[in-house]
């Protein structure tokens, strides 16, 4: 006797109970006890929601609208807690947590891990080490020059576009901007972005085919899908092959090509004997000069993250701080005032960083602006123990994906008096060490961003020179809002402006002929 199995009704079946079924018993299973946090529309039994929000560009918006409907604990996915409080960003991010980075960090892991993927403590702090003497303050500082020349190009532009009566999008051009600040500091590698006025890179394959490629709309492509996918980590093989077809896939094929080229390029200037000062040289030798022997697919992953770390966020935080101090016309007065006094009546190129790093105002103005636009807004998702631990007082079962959404930890007015106002003298009154603990920008504890001294560095040099040297005004008018769509990056959309050189103390004379 033989059995006819019916494929169509089976396969529906099938479905219908890895969709349905098995979620909602897993819901009421609550082995646990997460159903005690309230969960947002199907959260609670499917990662589909976070996904959905996620493809849409729509995830911080949703949590934190999650989090004003139903408090400062829900459950944004089936195994997933999002919290905001002081504490639970001690208890998941601070030094010594019981928590490591979830496995939805698999969605940017290529042939090898890099520092920011790498899940396991032990592996990251091999990688970490490595990294940590590139990233030390005195040899960031060693780096200046490379970031003043770059920024000086910038000021080119801006000039050009001045004399020539242009509207510029200075949202693109700071992106260029820190692709070549990126290349320089990273390659040693001139990659002429500004001058251009176009990101178009040489990429090459693993058999040494070249091409060209753009790398900005690529890595958004990328992250975009990525991220999604990254959700449901268990299922992201498959889920990638379902979704073959997304240009994203291509974008991130295409951005580590370029990253190789810039590294086989990289190899080939050390084989001549070239004795380059820049990050990539700790991939290379070890502190004591030996040789490290990394595996080339390894400083592809390290330099991927690199070129992608170290420009887009930091484009948006200068884009940020741009679009706010232009919003916030009071704040930009006071900021010129203390810039005028401190860089003297005749000078308005590119200050030293010696000569503005201590400049309270201007800190205070970059911080303000990554409190309110912070680059990555979303949570940063960690896993706990697989025994267990307290977050913010609740005993949190083992395995469970935890984070702290720093868009709406930022936006708290419990913690921030005054959240949607860009006030930065908040930075300088009495409580501002209190605020540190809960200002978390580039993340905290052992995982936090390693590349904060060379960020300032270009974030402090760079909105000096802007502010001392131009007036802004957007395109569209006062009223003009900087549209904001989030990959695991929160990217500014364009912002045209018109610019005028300021005249200040300086002989006007010499301002008008320079602008003529
Ligand atoms: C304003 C600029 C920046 C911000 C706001 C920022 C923010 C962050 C954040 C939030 C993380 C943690 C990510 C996570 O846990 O998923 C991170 C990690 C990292 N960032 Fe940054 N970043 C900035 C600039 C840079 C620059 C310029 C570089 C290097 C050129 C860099 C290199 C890294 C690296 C290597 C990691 C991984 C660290 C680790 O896991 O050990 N970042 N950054």
């Amino acid at each position: 006797m033989t059995f006819h199995i019916p494929l169509w009704e089976t396969t529906v079946l099938l479905l219908l109970g890895a969709v349905i079924v098995w979620p909602v018993f897993n819901y009421f299973r609550d082995r646990k006890r997460l159903r005690r946090f309230p969960a947002p529309s199907v959260a609670g039994f499917t990662n589909i929601w976070m996904m959905y929000q996620q493809y849409n560009h729509n995830r911080v918006l949703a949590t934190h609208d999650a989090h004003q409907k139903l408090g400062k604990a829900v459950r944004v996915g089936p195994n997933h807690l999002s919290f905001i409080s002081r504490q639970a960003v001690k208890d998941i991010y601070g030094h010594g947590t019981a928590a490591q980075k979830d496995k939805f960090y698999i969605s940017f892991t290529g042939t090898h891990e890099s520092s920011l993927d790498s899940t396991d403590r032990q592996a990251h702090g091999e990688k970490r080490k490595r990294l940590a003497a590139a990233f030390a303050q005195k040899r960031v500082s060693d780096m200046e020059y490379l970031v003043s020349d770059d920024v000086q190009k910038l000021v080119n532009r801006f000039d050009e576009a001045i004399l020539n009566d242009k509207v510029i999008n200075v949202r693109w051009y700071i992106n260029m901007l820190l692709f070549d600040l990126t290349g320089h500091l990273v390659f040693s590698q001139s990659l002429g972005c500004v001058e251009r006025g176009d990101d178009m890179m040489v990429a090459q394959k693993l058999d040494g085919t070249k091409y060209e490629t753009k790398p900005a709309n690529a890595l958004r492509n990328s992250l975009r899908i990525g991220s999604t996918m990254g959700w449901a980590p268990s299922l992201f093989q498959l889920n990638k092959r379902l979704t073959w077809w997304h240009p994203g896939w291509k974008g991130g094929a295409d951005f580590n090509s370029i990253v190789l080229h810039m590294v086989r390029t990289r190899l080939e200037k050390e084989q001549q004997g070239a004795e380059l000062n820049d990050f990539f040289k700790s991939l290379v030798w070890t502190k004591d000069g030996g040789p490290l022997g990394l595996e080339i697919g390894e400083m592809v992953a390290e330099c991927a993250l690199l070129l992608n770390a170290g420009s887009d966020t930091t484009t948006i935080v200068l884009v940020g701080t741009m679009f706010l101090l232009t919003k916030w016309p009071d704040a930009a007065k006071k900021l010129r005032e203390e810039l005028d006094m401190a860089l003297g009546d005749d000078f308005d190129g590119v200050p030293a960083f010696d000569s503005v790093k201590n400049l309270p105002y201007l800190r205070a103005c970059v911080d303000e602006a990554m409190r309110m636009r912070p680059p990555l807004r979303g949570g940063l998702p960690r896993v706990t123990p697989k025994e267990g631990m307290q977050i913010d007082g609740e005993w949190i079962a083992g395995n469970t994906t935890v984070s702290v959404p720093t868009y709406s930890l930022h936006h708290d007015a419990d913690l921030f008096k005054d959240p949607w106002t860009y006030r930065p003298e908040r930075w300088l009154e009495e409580n501002a060490a209190e605020l540190q603990s809960v200002f978390i920008p580039f993340s905290a504890g052992g995982r936090g961003c390693i590349g904060r001294n060379v960020s300032y560095l270009e974030l402090l040099v760079v909105v000096s020179t802007l502010m001392r040297r131009y007036d802004f005004e957007f395109e569209a008018g006062p009223g003009f809002e900087l549209e904001t769509k989030d990959t695991v990056n929160a990217h500014p959309g364009p912002m045209m402006m018109k610019l005028k050189r300021r005249k200040f103390g300086m002989d006007l004379e010499k301002v008008d002929s320079a602008t003529a």
